[in-house]
């Protein structure tokens, strides 16, 4: 470890691993470069590994300039050995796959950061439960937050959340990943800041296909609101506090995804409101997510029917339009019943 100096704190540098070699992994082994640690990134695709080290992830992060000093390989072995903590940034349907390959190389007792957002479709377990799983003992963190790839990979000024259980692990991570244009706030609602991140995807291709199928900015707006009390119902069902979600995690990247195109989900929305081919188009998280969160409302007795409904056109049980009118004409409540 080198000591060093971000931000006007003192800090030293960490080995970190960053699992993952897609836009995410990428733009968070640059934000780990620029917080002074040492950085290694695991992709299994030799041909990325090589474009990484040439300074670029074309496939990912085209026209992106990767600064020297992130080593990157294609080798788990070689991304976790006498690391002080681990970031898992393959999508959340990867995990469970990712952590197998990772297991026997990873270093005992150092934090694991999970940094996707979604829910294992066939178990509904929560990434955090995963790693409970398969990596008893391990310290868990998430971080989440409104945060393009892009925007971190260039350095643009970011605020993310960083959450673990106990709240001293999750300030020391806050402390040790921030640097000039990130900054991190800590919370100890782990719980919380994953299910806010998971589920902002499936409003983010609501918001997409609303705006593809031409529904107008009021609908926009209405959907996004009554979405959010679905998440906040969701969230509550598992443990989620209430201020957690109307935080960065949660509201902030509700806000953030469901207004832009660069927005992966909201991109896939919009194609599937324009009627446009969704093969080939970049991982929208949100579609395992809408399906698993649908059926944990359901055997919950949640009432979530924009959640219900985008499960549905994603499997093509109903179209738009029809989401639309039974959205439109279910029964009317008070808009404080949530
Ligand atoms: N992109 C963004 O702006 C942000 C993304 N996130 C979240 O981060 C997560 C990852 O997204 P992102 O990086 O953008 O996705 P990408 O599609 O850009 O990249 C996915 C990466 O994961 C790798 N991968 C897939 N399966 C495995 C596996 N079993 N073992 C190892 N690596 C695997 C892929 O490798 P290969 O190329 O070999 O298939 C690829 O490198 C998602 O949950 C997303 O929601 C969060 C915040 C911002
Ligand atoms: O989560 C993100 C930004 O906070 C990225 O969103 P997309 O996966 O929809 O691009």
């Amino acid at each position: 470890m080198s000591a060093s100096k971000t931000s006007g704190r003192d800090k030293t540098g960490w080995r970190v691993a960053v699992l993952g070699g897609g836009a995410w992994g990428t733009a968070l082994a640059l934000a780990m470069l620029r917080a002074d640690h040492d950085v290694r990134l695991y992709a299994r695709d030799d041909e990325t590994v090589a474009a990484i080290r040439d300074g670029e992830n074309p496939r990912y992060l085209p026209g992106i300039a990767i600064e020297p000093g992130i080593a990157a390989t294609s080798d788990i072995g070689t991304a976790l050995t006498d690391a002080d903590c681990v970031l898992a940034v393959a999508p959340a349907q990867a995990l469970r796959a990712m952590l197998t390959t990772a297991r026997p190389h990873m270093p005992k007792g150092i934090p694991l950061v999970l940094c996707a957002k979604g829910i294992e479709r066939d178990t509904g377990a929560l990434l955090s439960a995963i790693v409970e799983d398969m990596l008893p003992g391990t310290p868990i963190a998430a971080l989440s937050g409104p945060s393009f790839a892009t925007d971190v990979a260039r350095g643009l000024p970011t605020a993310v959340v960083v959450a673990a259980r106990e709240e001293a692990l999750a300030a020391e991570l806050a402390a040790r990943f921030s640097a000039q244009n990130l900054r991190c706030y800590s919370s100890d609602d782990l719980i919380g800041v994953e299910i806010g991140g998971a589920l902002k995807n499936v409003f983010a291709i609501a918001a997409g296909a609303v705006t593809g199928a031409g529904l107008g900015a009021s609908a926009q707006a209405a959907m996004v609101t009554r979405g959010f009390v679905e998440l906040r119902r969701i969230g509550a069902s598992f443990g989620a506090r209430p201020e957690t979600l109307m935080g960065l995690s949660g509201l902030g990247d509700l806000l953030l995804t469901c207004s832009s195109t660069q927005s992966r989900n909201f991109a896939y929305g919009l194609a599937l409101g324009q009627g446009k081919p969704l093969a080939g188009l970049p991982l929208a998280e949100g579609v395992p997510t809408a399906a698993i969160a649908a059926r944990i409302a359901t055997e919950r007795g949640i009432d979530a029917p924009i959640i219900t409904a985008v499960s549905a056109i994603l499997d093509g049980t109903i179209t738009i339009r029809q989401a639309v009118t039974a959205l439109m004409t279910r029964p009317l409540k008070t808009e404080t019943d949530i």
